[in-house]
């Protein structure tokens, strides 16, 4: 028999399969709501213009195409830890921030949970938000972590579950690692307030926790990436030495392309190095060096302040497009007489909006009007048209009455 016959059929990805189940709709008037994949207003993948201009640059260069070093281009990791730490960050300058390219956010997700399993103090246990990505969970399983959830979420609200949040932190052993989302929370789009991110960095505080950052939309959520950044900054000027991810697939569009970065705050510049030749030793035999095409284009856009600013003005501009896109479902909701409240569609921010439409009200969904998105009841707002949100506000009214 086959070496292989024992293996199982696997289930399709929650998310990636969601496209698979739209492409085989032949409906010329399907609306994709899956991927959390930034489109225009004509439906159609965007390649920011500053993103273009970079690249017309690298490859106008004509450079060489030798291996990066194992942590990656250091030109782009520089610029972006201060994209995410800021310009004038202390930690930076008293080079006791680690930093590495990785393979987009989710390499930087695993790079760290490695990293955590091979050498925490504490026990090898991450505290994900419920819900979160729908890949968190495999992504920190493999890295040999176990996973426990804290509360985020009230569903009653369609908002955040703050009381929940802060007890369940409270209740978690002294130094237990929290994943937090920096910012546009996937899939709820329900973020903390400053106020209560003030309040979350004083409880972990008191409990010797650990903050890991997961910030894949610095930038994409409220059209401003240093707004973006305040729970990070926040907690790293409170005296948190925090674990971050960064993703450039939404703010830069460089999906494909797997341009992200893993980086740690550590106690010196003498740990710093300790700590950093300990994440070489684990990327070499993962995959010894990250691709170069992509970071060099990011590197392009944060090394140059003019294209710095075009870049910047494109993310608002893609922000501000998914705002107007909540208000126009809300509008269009309330139009059609919907008894339904739909104010969280407008309140939530960043890429997703979480409907509270229960699964069968999402397969109704995709099965009879031809929109497809997560069964948890997330939708893309990006995956929104002016030329489609009349259709998918009457179809949202009928599954929802
Ligand atoms: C919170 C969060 N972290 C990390 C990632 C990883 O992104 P990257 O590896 O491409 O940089 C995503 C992407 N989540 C998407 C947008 C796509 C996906 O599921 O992979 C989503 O649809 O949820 C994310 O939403």
């Amino acid at each position: 028999a086959s070496a292989w016959s024992k293996v199982p059929q696997g289930p399709p990805d929650a998310i990636l399969g969601i496209t698979e189940a739209f492409k085989a709709d032949s409906f010329k008037e399907k609306i994709n709501l899956g991927v959390g994949a930034y489109r225009d207003d004509q439906g159609k993948p965007y390649v920011l213009p500053s993103v273009r201009a970079a690249e017309d640059k690298v490859v106008a260069s004509r450079s060489d195409k030798e291996y990066a070093g194992i942590t990656g281009i250091p030109a782009f990791t520089n610029a972006a830890a201060e994209l995410a730490y800021g310009a004038g960050s202390a930690v930076i300058k008293d080079d006791r921030l680690v930093i590495t390219q990785t393979i987009s956010g989710t390499g930087a997700l695993r790079i760290g949970g490695a990293f955590l399993e091979r050498f925490y103090p504490g026990a090898k246990k991450v505290y994900l938000p419920n819900p979160s990505w729908a890949n968190h969970n495999a992504v920190f399983k493999d890295s040999g972590l176990e996973v426990e959830k804290y509360r985020y979420y009230n569903k009653d609200t369609i908002g955040l579950d703050f009381e929940g949040l802060i007890e369940d932190i409270k209740a978690a052993p002294e130094g237990s690692i929290i994943l937090l989302h920096a910012c546009a929370h996937n899939p709820t789009g329900v973020d903390p307030t400053q106020a209560q991110w003030r309040q979350i960095s004083d409880v972990m505080k008191s409990k010797g926790h650990f903050a890991f950052f997961d910030m894949a939309y610095q930038g994409f959520a409220s059209g401003n990436a240093d707004t973006d950044a305040f729970a990070p900054r926040h907690f790293v000027a409170e005296g948190h030495n925090i674990a971050l991810c960064q993703s450039f697939a939404k703010n830069m569009g460089l999906y494909g392309e797997r341009v992200g970065a893993f980086s740690l705050v550590c106690e010196n510049a003498e740990e710093r190095k300790r700590v950093e030749s300990q994440i070489k030793i684990l990327i070499r035999p993962f995959y010894s060096n990250p691709p170069i095409h992509g970071a060099r284009v990011a590197s392009a856009i944060m090394n140059d302040s003019a294209l710095n600013k075009q870049w910047l003005g494109e993310v608002k501009g893609m922000a501000d497009r998914i705002i107007e896109m909540r208000s126009l479902l809300r509008t269009n909701l309330e139009k059609l007489g919907s008894k339904h409240d739909w104010s969280h569609i407008t309140s939530q921010i960043g890429m997703f909006a979480f409907t509270g439409l229960k699964p069968e009200q999402m397969d109704a969904l995709a099965k009879e009007h031809s929109v497809y998105a997560t069964k948890d009841g997330r939708i893309s707002v990006a995956g929104i048209t002016t030329g489609n949100v009349q259709r998918l506000a009457e179809s949202i009214f009928k599954v929802t009455g």
